[in-house]
């Protein structure tokens, strides 16, 4: 061979193994990575970057959906590692079954994000949602909720209320005829209020002032948002003495705007007792009776209105925006309300609590748009879960979005199809574990009875009473247009709001 020639071919070598060398570590750590990940028996997940380990991989808009489809690869029990933490993430019913149900005693702590500005002593004692683990106090508080607010006795004394509120919806969307509005605001605004008699006897919001709305909105979307984002000492510990101060700051900051408010309500009831002479009987007077401090008061109210005001707005929307494009659904329910309800008026608990169809069209919205698609659950104690092993101190996550799109549950997982939940016998109870939208176990949603009046009754008012168009944009009226994307967020929402013109109906 010509030294020449030679000379060029050793270069041409040591150049491609430089551009090899990258492949070559990837390919070396990957394969310690997963004998590790057989040494520790952790379930199998994507490869993991040095130091970031799968933060790359879950970045998006929406995470839950981009984690759905890693979970096609690595399967329905998956270890992934953000930064320093490890992440168990469960995406099948067998995978909800074990974490849930099997293994709930030692899965059913809570994690929370560390940009939360209460502290985990407050959050032991005053926290149902974020309390770090089910102690006793935890139990106390789920069972005032239940006794006080959301339990059978309390949900049949609050009926007249709810049904008073709604009949104030209506009105307001009957002086609204022929003019745009906005389905979500208007939802936010009847729950907010109903719940405002509840607790303070007061209404929180008027109809139509789009400012209050917007600021309340804002104020509990916000609060909900900044106060479970990750920041960097969730993924690193190493870094939470540096604290994500500007995150932690921004919740603080919503957080006083809620306190705030509640204070000034707490106050006046001190001050001036129950407007009622008789006994009130809304939740602040049995806070007081009860010899509960402000603090307490402030904390118990703070998880009340943004549990209930965040996923209930996200699911009526999302299901007035199915009925919509869903021209064959919508006409089915509208059918089915036409022969219960007679009088349009009013509406009554009691005329809509056994339809069948409203009630397939809400378990339909709800396994397409679970609110919550992550339940954060922390492993207090190490355990087995489909074979592999749970360390303690690892995140568990049930992904209740991959559950509601599984093809092996679901036949045409992406579609609308009410009808699927007909004679189904399946529920959101917690015992089918291929669809949890309220989740399962020791944690699962104790607003479920509430939740449940409070959509079925908003959702049939507003298909009864009304026939809706969408606003014409460039001389079109299509429903086919409504915008479906949705964007990751407690809750998931849709990313557009719904907006929507009524017609009253005669
Ligand atoms: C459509 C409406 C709703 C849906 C789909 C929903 C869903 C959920 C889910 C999935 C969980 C997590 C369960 C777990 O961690 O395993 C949860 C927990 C919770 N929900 Fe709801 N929820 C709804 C409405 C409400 C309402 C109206 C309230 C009452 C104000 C409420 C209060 C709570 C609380 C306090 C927890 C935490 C329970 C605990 O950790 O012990 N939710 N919910």
């Amino acid at each position: 061979m010509h030294p020449f020639t030679y000379l060029i071919n050793q270069s041409n070598m040591f150049s491609l193994l430089i551009l090899l060398l990258p492949l070559l570590i990837y390919l070396i750590t990957k394969k310690l990575q997963s004998s590790s990940l057989k040494i520790q028996n952790l379930p199998p997940g994507p490869y993991q970057w040095p130091i970031l380990g799968n933060i790359p991989n879950v970045i998006g808009k929406n995470p839950h959906i981009i984690v759905s489809n890693l979970a096609k690869i690595h399967g329905p029990l998956m270890s992934l590692k953000l930064g320093a933490q490890l992440l168990i993430m469960g995406s099948s019913s067998e995978a909800a079954s074990e974490i849930l149900k099997t293994n709930d005693r030692h899965l059913s702590a809570r994690y929370t994000a560390k940009a939360t500005p209460i502290n985990e002593a407050d959050l032991k004692k005053f926290s149902v949602l974020w309390a770090p683990e089910c102690t006793n106090e935890w139990k106390t508080l789920r069972a005032i909720w239940r006794g006080e607010l959301f339990g059978e006795k309390a949900l049949d004394f609050q009926v007249s209320m709810r049904e008073k509120k709604v009949g104030e919806m209506v009105e307001f969307l009957r002086r609204k005829e022929g003019e745009i509005v906005d389905i979500g605001d208007v939802v936010f605004t009847t729950i907010f209020n109903t719940l405002g008699n509840h607790c303070f006897s007061k209404d929180m919001i008027r109809f139509g002032d789009d400012k209050m709305v917007k600021d309340w909105k804002e104020t509990i979307w916000k609060f909900m948002e900044s106060g479970t984002t990750p920041t960097v000492p969730d993924f690193f510990p190493m870094f939470t003495g540096w604290g994500p101060q500007g995150q932690k700051n921004k919740t603080l900051k919503y957080l006083r705007r809620l306190f705030g408010k509640w204070e000034e309500f707490i106050k006046q009831r001190k001050e001036i007792g129950s407007p009622n002479p008789v006994k009130q009987g809304d939740f602040l007077e049995f806070m007081l009776a009860n010899g509960f401090l402000d603090d307490q008061m402030l904390h118990m109210l703070l998880e009340i209105f943004p549990a209930a005001c965040g996923n209930l707005t996200s699911t009526i929307e999302w299901a007035m925006a199915e009925l919509i494009k869903n021209k064959e659904s919508r006409n089915k329910l509208i059918q089915e309300l036409q022969s219960e309800i007679k009088n349009l008026n009013s509406i009554k608990e009691h005329n809509i609590s056994q339809l069948p169809y409203l009630n397939a069209c809400i378990k339909e919205t709800l396994r397409l748009h679970p609110p919550i698609a992550f339940v954060p659950h922390l492993a207090g104690s190490s355990c087995k879960v489909m074979g592999y092993t749970i360390p303690k101190g690892s995140l568990v996550m049930m992904n209740l979005w991959a559950l509601g799109h599984d093809p092996n549950t679901w036949k045409d997982p992406f579609m609308f199809k009410p009808e699927r939940f007909l004679d189904s016998g399946l529920d959101f109870h917690g015992q089918d574990f291929g669809y949890l939208p309220f989740g399962a176990g020791r944690r699962m949603c104790p607003g479920l009875q509430y939740a449940n009046k409070q959509v079925y009754l908003i959702l049939a008012s507003l298909i009864r009473f009304f026939d809706w168009t969408v606003p014409n944009v460039n001389g079109i009226n299509n429903p086919g247009e409504v915008d479906m994307n949705e964007i990751y967020g407690v809750p998931v929402q849709k990313e557009k709001p719904l907006i929507l013109v009524p017609w009253k109906k005669c």
